[in-house]
């Protein structure tokens, strides 16, 4: 099946020394696992503000210096919309995660990612921009638990 709309979707990545914030997504699309705080980028916003709100209102953090590093596009078999997914990062910002209604928050070690419990792509693109790469990918998926095939370089 071929691609007929696009949704354009934010995911924010936050690293403190060694540490990075991961939240255990609480309901709706990718529920039960650790991912980045992101969602949606809503009529008339721009690509950077969607990530700013996704991101206080997923985690109660704000960042005023979110640095777009990855896109990476997914689409799913037999499903005709591509998710185009901007990815940030930030080493800075103010406030401390606090659990809401979408995100249950936790720092997780980059030695100790639990990438059993993440999005099957995360462990091929996650170690880039942890390394301080920007990269751009493509995955296809059958379900949310195979990927049939990926292409993913750096910039
Ligand atoms: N495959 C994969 N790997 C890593 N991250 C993601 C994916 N697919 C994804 O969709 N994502 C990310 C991109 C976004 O950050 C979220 C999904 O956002 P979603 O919860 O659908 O958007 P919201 O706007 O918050 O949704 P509602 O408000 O409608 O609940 O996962």
């Amino acid at each position: 099946m071929s691609t007929t709309s696009r949704k354009v979707l934010t995911l924010v990545i936050i690293r403190k020394g060694s540490d990075i914030l991961l939240g255990m997504k609480k309901r709706g699309f990718g529920a039960g696992k650790w991912n980045g705080f992101g969602g949606k980028v809503e009529p008339g916003e721009t690509i950077l503000e969607g990530a700013k709100r996704e991101l206080q209102e997923e985690c109660h953090l704000t960042s005023d210096s979110l640095k777009e590093v990855g896109l990476l596009e997914f689409e799913f078999k037999n499903d005709p919309v591509l998710l185009e997914t901007h990815v940030f990062t930030s080493n800075q910002f103010q406030g401390e995660p606090k659990e809401t209604e979408e995100m249950n928050p936790q720092w997780f070690s980059m030695d100790n990612i639990p990438y059993q419990q993440m999005w099957l792509d995360d462990k091929y693109w996650l170690p880039l921009l942890i390394q301080g790469e920007q990269f751009k990918g493509y995955f296809l998926f059958e379900g949310h638990e195979r990927i049939l095939n990926y292409d993913l370089t750096t910039l």
